[in-house]
């Protein structure tokens, strides 16, 4: 049987959230799957793919713009398909303590995609992050990266076995016999 396809997309801005979905990808690879990584900004068609996810970076309470976009694009199709987002945010370790909802936005495309989950990850500010509020952060001691590779590649694996799940055959002792 051919390896299921599955494509991992992410919206960055400083290179955070590339790292997050290159984990998911390398995990899922681990696992057997044909899987691709790809920046946001370059997807537009993901009808050859049997799963996404799709992973944007946090400004300002929302994802980065060609994460926004990429789900508005592709919209059509990714309803058609198993789906999941994660955003990369926190500068700290609260995403580690308890799951963190989705920012407004990002659940709104939850439901309007009818993602199977949503998972925040920890992000990063660092010495290489630029703009004027990121070394703000840094100066004061308030930056760092607090991607946790375990979570993500728990997350990811669990991708995997939905994945592997949603394609076994239909058997007959699946069902209720009625009556
Ligand atoms: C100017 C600025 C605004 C940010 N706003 C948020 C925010 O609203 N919510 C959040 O959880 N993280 C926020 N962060 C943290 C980023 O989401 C985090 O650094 C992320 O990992 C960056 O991803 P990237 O490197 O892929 O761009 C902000 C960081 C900066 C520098």
């Amino acid at each position: 049987m051919n390896a299921r396809r599955v494509l991992v997309a992410y919206g960055t801005k400083a290179g955070a959230t590339a790292g997050i979905a290159e984990e998911i990808g390398r995990t899922l690879r681990d696992d057997g799957f044909d899987a691709v990584v790809l920046p946001a900004h370059t997807v537009t068609d993901v009808s050859g793919y049997d799963g996404v996810v799709l992973g944007g970076a946090l400004y300002a309470g929302h994802w980065t713009g060609e994460a926004r976009r990429c789900a508005r694009r592709n919209a059509e199709q990714l309803r058609h398909r198993p789906l999941w987002l994660f955003s990369s945010g926190p500068i700290d370790s609260c995403a580690e303590q308890h799951e963190i909802p989705p920012v407004r936005g990002v659940a709104r495309r939850v439901q309007q995609l009818g993602a199977r989950e949503h998972r925040t990850f920890g992000g990063a500010v660092t010495a290489e992050t630029s703009g004027p509020v990121a070394r703000a952060m840094v100066r004061r001691g308030k930056g760092g990266d607090f991607r946790n590779p375990e979570r993500i590649r728990a997350w990811a694996h669990q991708i995997g076995t939905e994945l592997e799940r949603a394609r076994e055959p239909f058997r007959v002792g699946d069902v209720e016999p009625a009556g």
